[in-house]
């Protein structure tokens, strides 16, 4: 980094330092902002590589040493606990972001950095209910099951006992540890400044996920309609239920009827087992990407925005399209599409 502060760019050898300092100089000499896009196939490196940039640019517009945990030192804590929720095993890459992030670099008019914002979009929600081997599902899932007595007190055991984790046969990674991830992830709780109490409803909210993901249905006596399928099913509902803190019944007519307005008043209708499935995934899916919401909303509210500043550098983080031989996905030709 020191070779590379304030080196003509293109005199040194090709490094992202160059593009990092290029930009911070060209912020400082012409007052204007400026943005950096970071792109490539999935696996190329663009995390890491973003990872670097923010690293570079603490180190030319850091605060002088001594000062509290900085706003540099938050953003670039913040990661492990991004990735715990928003990174999965792909094919391609163990560790791959499933939604985009740009980070916003404030600075105050001597180049200090003054505050930052993370801004996230995309989330690949149908990952949280539907994976193929030999992906996994967020890492956070599996983390939650080796955690030891907060699995037990969530009722959770070993990832293959849950439908949305045993889509696939990979539970572990290479070289990491699920139990010790799990530590990490509380660590970085702590860091971001998430109260234990909050951590507590996270992880319950994550347990519900996955007991709502065991919930299956058979027909019920009237036509197109649905009831729980047998005693495992019943636990499972009375779990996430309990997890979730709301009432059974609400709950298991939520997913087995849809409420329909119509101009002579409220209809309720039936739904068959196909469609209660679908209600459970979404059902998942949303409560999942709106957890994520809150936490990227909590990372910004502890690093602190600096509504003053006039320059800033952007950094952006978008997730290649994986090239494969055939990439659309296929649905039955007799159900409907969703896209999310
Ligand atoms: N500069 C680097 N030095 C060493 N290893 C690297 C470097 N950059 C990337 N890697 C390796 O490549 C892997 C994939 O990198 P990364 O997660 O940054 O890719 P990505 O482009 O963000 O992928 P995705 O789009 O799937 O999120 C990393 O886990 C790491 O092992």
């Amino acid at each position: 980094m020191e070779q590379y502060k304030g080196a003509p760019f293109g005199e040194l050898s090709p490094h992202v330092f160059a593009v990092a300092d290029a930009s911070y100089r060209a912020m400082m000499n012409d007052g204007q902002s400026q943005s950096i896009l970071v792109s490539g196939e999935s696996g190329a490196g663009k995390t890491e590589t973003t990872k670097l940039i923010m690293q570079y640019l603490t180190y030319v517009g850091g605060r002088a040493a001594g000062d509290e945990r900085t706003v540099e030192q938050q953003v670039l804590e913040s990661n492990p606990l991004l990735e715990a929720f928003g990174n999965a095993r792909t094919v391609r890459n163990d560790n791959s972001s499933r939604f985009g992030k740009f980070v916003e670099i404030q600075f105050d008019a001597s180049g200090r950095i003054s505050g930052a914002a993370i801004r996230t979009y995309l989330l690949e929600r149908s990952r949280v209910v539907q994976i193929t081997d030999p992906e996994r599902n967020y890492h956070c899932f599996y983390q939650l099951c080796a955690s030891g007595k907060d699995a037990e007190k969530y009722k959770l055991g070993h990832p293959s006992h849950f439908h949305y984790l045993n889509q696939s046969k990979v539970y572990e990674l290479d070289g990491v540890s699920n139990a010790e991830e799990y530590m990490k992830t509380r660590t970085a709780m702590d860091i971001v400044g998430i109260s234990h109490e909050d951590q507590e409803a996270i992880f319950r909210t994550l347990a519900a996920i996955l007991h709502l993901g065991n919930i299956e249905f058979s027909p019920g006596k009237e036509h197109d309609s649905s009831v729980l399928k047998g005693q495992k099913s019943s636990f499972h509902m009375q779990m996430a239920a309990n997890l979730f803190m709301c009432d059974m019944n609400l709950l298991l007519a939520t997913l087995c009827t849809r409420t329909i307005q119509t101009r002579e008043g409220i209809i309720i209708k039936a739904l068959d087992c196909n469609a209660a499935v679908s209600s459970r995934d979404a059902l998942a899916k949303t409560v999942y990407a709106r957890l994520f919401d809150w936490l990227v909303d909590k990372i910004n509210t502890t690093v602190g925005q600096d509504l003053n500043s006039q320059i800033q550098i952007g950094v952006l983080d978008i997730y290649g399209f994986e090239c494969f031989k055939d990439n659309r996905i296929k649905f039955p030709s007799n159900s409907p599409m969703f896209f999310d």
